[in-house]
Protein backbone atom coordinates (compact mmCIF):
# COMPACT_ATOMS: atom_id res chain seq x y z
CA UNK A 1 0.00 0.00 0.00
CA UNK A 2 1.25 3.53 -0.69
CA UNK A 3 1.55 4.67 2.86
CA UNK A 4 2.47 8.02 4.10
CA UNK A 5 4.54 8.55 7.66
CA UNK A 6 1.61 10.72 9.50
CA UNK A 7 2.49 14.13 9.06
CA UNK A 8 0.71 17.91 10.15
CA UNK A 9 -2.32 18.10 8.61
CA UNK A 10 -1.50 21.58 6.59
CA UNK A 11 -4.65 20.87 4.30
CA UNK A 12 -6.47 21.90 6.91
CA UNK A 13 -5.65 25.42 6.08
CA UNK A 14 -6.61 25.60 2.89
CA UNK A 15 -10.36 25.67 3.99
CA UNK A 16 -12.11 28.61 4.58
CA UNK A 17 -11.52 30.38 8.45
CA UNK A 18 -15.48 29.14 9.30
CA UNK A 19 -15.02 25.83 8.01
CA UNK A 20 -11.75 25.81 9.88
CA UNK A 21 -13.04 27.09 12.77
CA UNK A 22 -15.89 24.02 13.10
CA UNK A 23 -13.22 21.33 12.26
CA UNK A 24 -10.87 22.62 14.88
CA UNK A 25 -14.06 21.98 17.45
CA UNK A 26 -15.16 18.44 15.88
CA UNK A 27 -11.24 17.44 16.57
CA UNK A 28 -11.46 19.20 20.20
CA UNK A 29 -14.37 17.02 20.49
CA UNK A 30 -13.07 13.83 19.85
CA UNK A 31 -9.71 14.45 21.52
CA UNK A 32 -11.97 15.28 24.66
CA UNK A 33 -13.88 11.32 24.18
CA UNK A 34 -9.97 10.20 23.86
CA UNK A 35 -9.88 9.21 20.19
CA UNK A 36 -6.14 9.68 19.48
CA UNK A 37 -6.47 7.68 16.22
CA UNK A 38 -9.40 8.34 14.07
CA UNK A 39 -9.35 5.43 10.73
CA UNK A 40 -11.50 6.43 8.67
CA UNK A 41 -12.25 3.21 5.32
CA UNK A 42 -13.39 4.44 2.04
CA UNK A 43 -14.86 2.08 -0.19
CA UNK A 44 -17.59 2.08 -3.11
CA UNK A 45 -18.63 1.20 -6.48
CA UNK A 46 -15.68 2.27 -9.00
CA UNK A 47 -15.65 6.13 -10.15
CA UNK A 48 -18.09 7.23 -7.73
CA UNK A 49 -15.63 9.45 -5.92
CA UNK A 50 -13.56 7.97 -3.56
CA UNK A 51 -10.48 9.32 -4.01
CA UNK A 52 -11.41 12.55 -4.66
CA UNK A 53 -13.89 12.87 -1.56
CA UNK A 54 -10.07 11.78 0.24
CA UNK A 55 -8.83 14.48 -1.28
CA UNK A 56 -11.97 16.99 -0.06
CA UNK A 57 -11.14 16.47 3.47
CA UNK A 58 -7.82 16.33 3.69
CA UNK A 59 -7.39 19.36 1.58
CA UNK A 60 -4.77 18.48 -0.57
CA UNK A 61 -4.54 16.33 -3.47
CA UNK A 62 -2.82 13.41 -1.92
CA UNK A 63 -4.64 10.61 -4.29
CA UNK A 64 -4.54 10.68 -7.63
CA UNK A 65 -8.11 10.71 -9.64
CA UNK A 66 -8.99 9.63 -12.89
CA UNK A 67 -12.60 10.37 -14.73
CA UNK A 68 -11.69 7.02 -16.80
CA UNK A 69 -11.15 3.53 -14.88
CA UNK A 70 -8.35 3.62 -12.68
CA UNK A 71 -5.28 2.01 -13.67
CA UNK A 72 -4.13 0.85 -10.20
CA UNK A 73 -5.34 -1.75 -7.57
CA UNK A 74 -3.79 -0.33 -4.37
CA UNK A 75 -5.32 0.89 -1.74
CA UNK A 76 -4.06 4.30 -0.58
CA UNK A 77 -3.52 4.77 3.18
CA UNK A 78 -3.08 8.80 4.02
CA UNK A 79 -2.06 9.94 7.50
CA UNK A 80 -2.50 13.49 9.13
CA UNK A 81 -2.06 14.78 12.03
CA UNK A 82 -3.45 17.82 13.93
CA UNK A 83 -4.09 18.90 17.69
CA UNK A 84 -2.43 15.09 18.70
CA UNK A 85 -5.18 13.78 16.69
CA UNK A 86 -3.55 11.27 14.25
CA UNK A 87 -6.15 11.14 10.72
CA UNK A 88 -5.90 8.15 8.66
CA UNK A 89 -8.19 7.40 5.32
CA UNK A 90 -7.84 4.44 3.59
CA UNK A 91 -8.77 4.44 -0.04
CA UNK A 92 -9.61 1.81 -1.86
CA UNK A 93 -10.33 0.52 -5.12
CA UNK A 94 -13.51 0.44 -6.72
CA UNK A 95 -15.21 -3.08 -6.11
CA UNK A 96 -16.88 -3.67 -9.12
CA UNK A 97 -15.67 -5.26 -12.40
CA UNK A 98 -17.40 -5.27 -15.71
CA UNK A 99 -20.31 -6.39 -13.65
CA UNK A 100 -18.75 -8.54 -11.21
CA UNK A 101 -16.90 -8.40 -7.93
CA UNK A 102 -13.31 -7.93 -8.27
CA UNK A 103 -12.18 -10.24 -6.22
CA UNK A 104 -8.45 -9.30 -6.84
CA UNK A 105 -9.06 -5.43 -5.24
CA UNK A 106 -11.16 -7.66 -2.80
CA UNK A 107 -8.41 -9.63 -1.58
CA UNK A 108 -5.50 -6.77 -2.09
CA UNK A 109 -7.98 -4.53 0.39
CA UNK A 110 -8.26 -7.36 3.25
CA UNK A 111 -5.00 -7.68 2.76
CA UNK A 112 -3.97 -4.38 3.65
CA UNK A 113 -7.07 -4.15 6.60
CA UNK A 114 -5.23 -7.05 8.20
CA UNK A 115 -4.90 -5.76 11.75
CA UNK A 116 -5.70 -2.55 11.55
CA UNK A 117 -9.32 -1.17 13.37
CA UNK A 118 -11.69 0.66 11.55
CA UNK A 119 -13.50 3.58 13.61
CA UNK A 120 -15.57 4.70 10.54
CA UNK A 121 -16.48 3.32 7.14
CA UNK A 122 -17.74 6.02 4.02
CA UNK A 123 -19.61 4.21 1.80
CA UNK A 124 -19.90 6.36 -1.49
CA UNK A 125 -21.42 6.52 -4.13
CA UNK A 126 -23.30 8.97 -6.36
CA UNK A 127 -26.67 11.41 -5.72
CA UNK A 128 -26.91 11.64 -9.15
CA UNK A 129 -27.60 8.00 -9.81
CA UNK A 130 -31.07 7.50 -10.17
CA UNK A 131 -31.74 3.54 -9.49
CA UNK A 132 -30.00 0.97 -7.35
CA UNK A 133 -29.76 -2.71 -8.75
CA UNK A 134 -27.84 -5.49 -8.04
CA UNK A 135 -24.51 -4.25 -8.27
CA UNK A 136 -25.52 -2.26 -4.81
CA UNK A 137 -26.64 -5.13 -3.69
CA UNK A 138 -23.26 -7.02 -4.48
CA UNK A 139 -20.84 -4.52 -3.32
CA UNK A 140 -22.72 -4.09 -0.17
CA UNK A 141 -22.98 -7.99 0.51
CA UNK A 142 -18.89 -8.06 -0.78
CA UNK A 143 -18.32 -5.13 2.48
CA UNK A 144 -20.43 -7.84 4.82
CA UNK A 145 -18.29 -10.86 3.77
CA UNK A 146 -15.52 -8.94 4.63
CA UNK A 147 -15.81 -6.85 7.44
CA UNK A 148 -18.98 -8.55 9.23
CA UNK A 149 -22.76 -6.71 9.80
CA UNK A 150 -21.03 -5.12 12.55
CA UNK A 151 -19.46 -2.31 10.06
CA UNK A 152 -22.49 -1.36 9.09
CA UNK A 153 -23.00 0.30 12.67
CA UNK A 154 -19.61 2.02 12.23
CA UNK A 155 -21.05 3.59 8.24
CA UNK A 156 -22.26 6.47 6.88
CA UNK A 157 -23.20 6.63 3.22
CA UNK A 158 -21.59 9.55 1.30
CA UNK A 159 -23.09 10.61 -1.80
CA UNK A 160 -20.91 12.63 -4.35
CA UNK A 161 -21.68 14.45 -7.22
CA UNK A 162 -24.27 16.55 -4.77
CA UNK A 163 -24.00 20.15 -7.12
CA UNK A 164 -27.03 18.70 -8.83
CA UNK A 165 -30.51 19.65 -9.92
CA UNK A 166 -33.23 16.64 -9.63
CA UNK A 167 -35.26 15.82 -13.08
CA UNK A 168 -38.58 16.84 -13.63
CA UNK A 169 -38.07 19.71 -11.43
CA UNK A 170 -38.52 17.12 -8.01
CA UNK A 171 -37.90 19.59 -4.84
CA UNK A 172 -33.74 18.87 -4.24
CA UNK A 173 -34.80 17.88 -0.27
CA UNK A 174 -37.23 15.33 -1.71
CA UNK A 175 -34.88 13.89 -4.30
CA UNK A 176 -32.25 13.43 -1.49
CA UNK A 177 -34.34 11.72 0.63
CA UNK A 178 -35.88 9.49 -1.86
CA UNK A 179 -32.36 8.19 -3.51
CA UNK A 180 -31.26 7.62 0.35
CA UNK A 181 -33.92 5.74 1.08
CA UNK A 182 -33.92 3.66 -2.20
CA UNK A 183 -30.26 3.38 -1.50
CA UNK A 184 -30.09 2.88 2.38
CA UNK A 185 -33.20 -0.11 1.36
CA UNK A 186 -30.28 -1.96 -0.97
CA UNK A 187 -27.16 -1.97 2.08
CA UNK A 188 -29.69 -3.45 4.54
CA UNK A 189 -30.67 -5.98 2.18
CA UNK A 190 -27.28 -6.82 0.62
CA UNK A 191 -25.83 -6.63 4.64
CA UNK A 192 -28.99 -9.30 5.12
CA UNK A 193 -29.57 -7.10 8.22
CA UNK A 194 -32.19 -8.24 10.47
CA UNK A 195 -35.14 -5.71 12.32
CA UNK A 196 -33.00 -5.39 15.39
CA UNK A 197 -29.78 -4.80 13.40
CA UNK A 198 -31.36 -1.71 11.30
CA UNK A 199 -32.80 -0.50 14.72
CA UNK A 200 -29.30 -0.13 16.26
CA UNK A 201 -28.00 0.62 12.64
CA UNK A 202 -29.70 3.84 11.65
CA UNK A 203 -27.06 4.30 9.11
CA UNK A 204 -26.58 8.17 8.33
CA UNK A 205 -26.57 9.45 4.46
CA UNK A 206 -24.37 12.81 3.86
CA UNK A 207 -23.87 15.02 1.01
CA UNK A 208 -20.62 15.94 -0.71
CA UNK A 209 -19.60 17.95 -4.24
CA UNK A 210 -16.35 17.31 -4.85
CA UNK A 211 -16.11 19.52 -7.80
CA UNK A 212 -13.69 22.69 -8.31
CA UNK A 213 -16.62 24.89 -9.54
CA UNK A 214 -19.13 23.77 -5.56
CA UNK A 215 -20.66 26.92 -5.12
CA UNK A 216 -19.61 29.01 -1.97
CA UNK A 217 -21.62 30.77 0.29
CA UNK A 218 -20.61 34.32 2.16
CA UNK A 219 -18.18 32.92 4.32
CA UNK A 220 -16.72 31.56 1.52
CA UNK A 221 -17.52 27.64 2.35
CA UNK A 222 -18.31 25.24 -0.04
CA UNK A 223 -22.02 24.59 0.01
CA UNK A 224 -24.53 22.79 -1.51
CA UNK A 225 -27.97 23.95 -3.34
CA UNK A 226 -29.61 23.28 0.45
CA UNK A 227 -27.03 25.68 1.75
CA UNK A 228 -25.13 23.03 3.79
CA UNK A 229 -22.08 24.27 4.32
CA UNK A 230 -21.00 19.79 3.56
CA UNK A 231 -17.81 19.76 4.70
CA UNK A 232 -18.05 20.71 8.14
CA UNK A 233 -21.10 18.52 7.53
CA UNK A 234 -19.45 15.61 6.75
CA UNK A 235 -17.08 15.83 9.14
CA UNK A 236 -19.38 15.90 11.87
CA UNK A 237 -21.24 13.14 11.28
CA UNK A 238 -17.90 10.79 10.88
CA UNK A 239 -17.30 12.20 14.54
CA UNK A 240 -20.87 11.16 15.52
CA UNK A 241 -20.31 8.12 14.25
CA UNK A 242 -17.13 7.11 15.94
CA UNK A 243 -18.29 8.31 19.24
CA UNK A 244 -22.02 6.31 19.02
CA UNK A 245 -20.31 4.11 21.34
CA UNK A 246 -20.53 0.75 18.79
CA UNK A 247 -17.32 -1.02 18.65
CA UNK A 248 -14.84 0.11 15.82
CA UNK A 249 -13.93 -2.87 13.71
CA UNK A 250 -10.71 -4.91 14.41
CA UNK A 251 -9.56 -6.96 10.83
CA UNK A 252 -8.12 -9.82 12.40
CA UNK A 253 -7.24 -13.02 10.55
CA UNK A 254 -10.47 -14.82 11.77
CA UNK A 255 -12.69 -11.92 10.67
CA UNK A 256 -11.68 -11.56 7.07
CA UNK A 257 -11.24 -15.19 6.76
CA UNK A 258 -14.29 -16.72 8.40
CA UNK A 259 -15.21 -19.78 9.49
CA UNK A 260 -12.18 -21.91 8.45
CA UNK A 261 -13.66 -24.68 6.46
CA UNK A 262 -11.15 -27.48 7.10
CA UNK A 263 -11.07 -27.07 10.71
CA UNK A 264 -15.29 -27.44 10.50
CA UNK A 265 -14.51 -30.70 8.49
CA UNK A 266 -12.14 -31.83 10.71
CA UNK A 267 -15.08 -31.63 13.30
CA UNK A 268 -17.08 -33.64 11.96
CA UNK A 269 -15.03 -36.68 11.13
CA UNK A 270 -15.58 -37.91 14.60
CA UNK A 271 -19.55 -37.76 13.96
CA UNK A 272 -18.88 -39.44 10.60
CA UNK A 273 -16.88 -42.09 11.61
CA UNK A 274 -19.74 -42.95 14.36
CA UNK A 275 -22.38 -42.63 12.26
CA UNK A 276 -20.66 -44.84 10.20
CA UNK A 277 -20.11 -47.14 13.07
CA UNK A 278 -24.29 -47.33 14.37
CA UNK A 279 -26.01 -47.22 11.01
CA UNK A 280 -23.10 -49.02 8.59
CA UNK A 281 -21.09 -51.52 10.18
CA UNK A 282 -23.46 -52.60 13.54
CA UNK A 283 -25.87 -53.59 11.30
CA UNK A 284 -23.99 -55.66 8.30
CA UNK A 285 -22.05 -57.44 11.27
CA UNK A 286 -25.38 -58.58 13.10
CA UNK A 287 -26.67 -59.50 9.29
CA UNK A 288 -23.32 -61.72 9.53
CA UNK A 289 -23.54 -63.50 12.69
CA UNK A 290 -27.13 -64.30 11.87
CA UNK A 291 -26.52 -66.04 8.57
CA UNK A 292 -23.64 -67.56 10.47
CA UNK A 293 -26.16 -68.51 13.18
CA UNK A 294 -28.57 -70.10 10.47
CA UNK A 295 -25.67 -71.88 8.37
CA UNK A 296 -24.41 -73.91 11.68
CA UNK A 297 -27.73 -75.25 12.19
CA UNK A 298 -28.38 -78.80 10.95
CA UNK A 299 -30.50 -78.66 7.55
CA UNK A 300 -33.41 -80.30 9.06
CA UNK A 301 -33.46 -77.66 11.57
CA UNK A 302 -33.34 -75.18 8.86
CA UNK A 303 -36.20 -76.72 6.70
CA UNK A 304 -38.34 -76.56 9.81
N1 LIG B 1 -18.89 17.01 -10.42
C1 LIG B 1 -18.34 16.11 -9.61
N2 LIG B 1 -17.43 15.25 -10.06
C2 LIG B 1 -16.87 14.36 -9.19
C3 LIG B 1 -17.25 14.32 -7.83
N3 LIG B 1 -16.54 13.34 -7.21
C4 LIG B 1 -15.76 12.79 -8.16
N4 LIG B 1 -15.96 13.39 -9.36
C5 LIG B 1 -15.35 13.03 -10.64
O1 LIG B 1 -15.65 11.65 -10.89
C6 LIG B 1 -14.54 10.99 -11.49
C7 LIG B 1 -14.13 9.79 -10.64
O2 LIG B 1 -13.70 10.25 -9.38
P1 LIG B 1 -12.72 9.41 -8.42
O3 LIG B 1 -12.57 10.20 -7.19
O4 LIG B 1 -11.48 9.01 -9.15
O5 LIG B 1 -13.63 8.13 -8.17
P2 LIG B 1 -13.19 6.77 -7.44
O6 LIG B 1 -14.42 6.22 -6.83
O7 LIG B 1 -12.05 6.98 -6.53
O8 LIG B 1 -12.74 5.92 -8.69
P3 LIG B 1 -11.98 4.47 -8.71
O9 LIG B 1 -10.76 4.61 -7.87
O10 LIG B 1 -11.72 4.27 -10.17
O11 LIG B 1 -12.94 3.47 -8.18
C8 LIG B 1 -13.44 12.05 -11.59
O12 LIG B 1 -13.49 12.60 -12.88
C9 LIG B 1 -13.83 13.11 -10.58
O13 LIG B 1 -13.39 14.40 -10.92
C10 LIG B 1 -18.22 15.26 -7.37
O14 LIG B 1 -18.62 15.30 -6.18
N5 LIG B 1 -18.73 16.14 -8.29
Amino acid sequence: MASSISREWVGLNTFAPATQTKLLELLARLKQENVNTLTILVMGKCGVGKSSTVNSIIGERVVTISAFQSEGLRPVLVSRTRGGLVLNIIDTPGLIEGGYINDQALEIIKHILLNKTIDVLLYVDRLDTYRVDSMDKMVVRAITDTLGKEIWKKALVVLTHAQFSPPDGLPYDEYFSRRSEALLKSVHQGARLKKDDKQDSSIPVVLVENSGRCNKNENNEKVLPNGISWIPNLVQTITEVALNGCKSIHVDKKLIEGPNPNQTGKMLIPLIFALQYFLVIKPIERAIKKDIRRESRPSWEKRG
